[in-house]
């Protein structure tokens, strides 16, 4: 019981603390843009915190559930909870163009989550297909949403939504983000652990891509400093690497990372807002289109504005293991790449 009321009493700090840091920032909470944010997969396992998280954000007026099954029963109960946004939930392809219009952030972590033993490209034949008719409505009922693509292969669904933008004559690079957030998350996680720091204290920027060799974690900029061995570095890279893995071998068959990837894609979802809002020097680390390697796409740092990417970042100083890890990936990061391109055009 003492316990419950701990939760609680964190839940709603966290829904006032973010409320009144709206206030130190110039906004009035009468005069919060209202903005509509779609999750679609919102039955999912990913997809039900998601949305409970979503409709903590005191940012969104509108919260907009749409998946193939169940939407209505995560809906009617998420609704319940008394804060500013109304949501409505949407079910079956009939009802998507209802669940878009209108919306400023489109959340997508619909498809089918890995089992032991898959990679996240084993995922390509069935989620390939599922993101290219999602973001054919998207560019037909919210062209200008900023995407947040959490669905796998990450390092081709984001190509994928991009192939079907060009297509539909919607296409800017700046509002379309692969979710790479939870490697944000877990570096964080692992480099406190190790360096024994506070870990609300942590930034790790993480770069490459969503999969195994082409997560590259920068250990060499975290901060606060720590003096980790070579081993250790070596240790918190690979750990990160294969972070997603250790959850779906430890979920032995019931899928993947989902409760921290909600809180990774919540914490995402408010960075984009706070773009849109104006909210200065809002960076996160997103795979986008990109000129800081030969790719056409890797995750870095990115400010974040009122029109999407506002600036895509450098890479910073690498050390020589990073250097090596950063040539090591590209070749892998470039065929999924390429896979996705040709998948949206065939
Ligand atoms: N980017 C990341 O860091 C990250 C982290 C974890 C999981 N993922 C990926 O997220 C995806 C979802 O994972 P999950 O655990 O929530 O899976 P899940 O199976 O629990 O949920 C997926 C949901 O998508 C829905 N869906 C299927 N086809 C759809 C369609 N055409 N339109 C709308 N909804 C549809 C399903 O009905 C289901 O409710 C997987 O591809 C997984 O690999 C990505
Ligand atoms: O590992 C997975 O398949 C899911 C996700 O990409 C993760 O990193 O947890």
């Amino acid at each position: 019981m003492r316990r419950t009321s701990s939760v609680l009493r964190s839940v709603k700090s966290l829904t006032t603390a973010s409320s009144s840091s709206l206030l130190r920032r110039g906004f009035s909470s009468e005069s919060v843009p209202d903005r509509k944010v779609a999750v679609l997969g919102a039955a999912g396992g990913i997809g039900q915190p998601l949305a409970l998280l979503m409709k903590l954000n005191p940012l969104v007026s509108t919260l907009s559930l749409y998946d193939i099954a169940n939407t209505p029963g995560v809906a009617a109960d998420v609704s319940h909870i008394n804060t500013r946004s109304e949501v409505s939930g949407y079910v079956g392809e009939e009802q998507l163009g209802k669940a878009l219009e209108g919306a400023d952030v489109v959340i997508i972590p619909a498809g089918v989550p890995r089992k032991p033993g898959m990679t996240r490209d084993d995922l390509f034949n069935i989620n390939a297909g599922i993101v290219k008719g999602l973001c054919q409505a998207i560019a037909k009922y919210c062209p200008n949403a900023l995407v947040n693509m959490i669905s796998n292969p990450v390092n081709s669904t984001v190509p994928i939504a991009a192939e079907v933008f060009k297509k539909a004559g919607t296409y800017d690079e700046k509002r379309l983000f692969g979710v790479t957030t939870l490697d944000v998350v877990r570096a964080k996680t692992f480099y406190a652990g190790k360096a024994n720091v506070p870990v609300a204290e942590v930034n790790v920027p993480v770069v490459g891509g969503h999969a195994g060799i082409t997560i590259l974690p920068l250990f060499s900029q975290a901060t606060p400093k720590a003096n980790l061995s070579d081993g250790d570095i070596n240790a918190l890279t690979k750990r990160t690497q294969d972070g997603g893995t250790e959850v779906v071998e430890a979920k032995a068959g019931k899928g993947s990372a989902t409760l921290s990837m909600a809180y990774a894609g919540a914490i995402f979802a408010d960075a984009c807002l706070k773009g849109l809002n104006g909210v200065p020097d809002v960076v996160e680390c997103s795979f986008v289109q990109s000129t800081v390697t030969e790719l056409p796409f890797f995750a870095s740092k990115v400010r974040l504005g009122k029109n999407g990417v506002e600036e895509v970042l450098g890479l910073g100083p690498l050390s020589d293991y990073e250097k090596e890890g950063l040539e090591k990936l590209k070749p892998e990061l470039q065929s999924s790449i390429e896979k996705g391109i040709k998948f949206a055009n065939q």
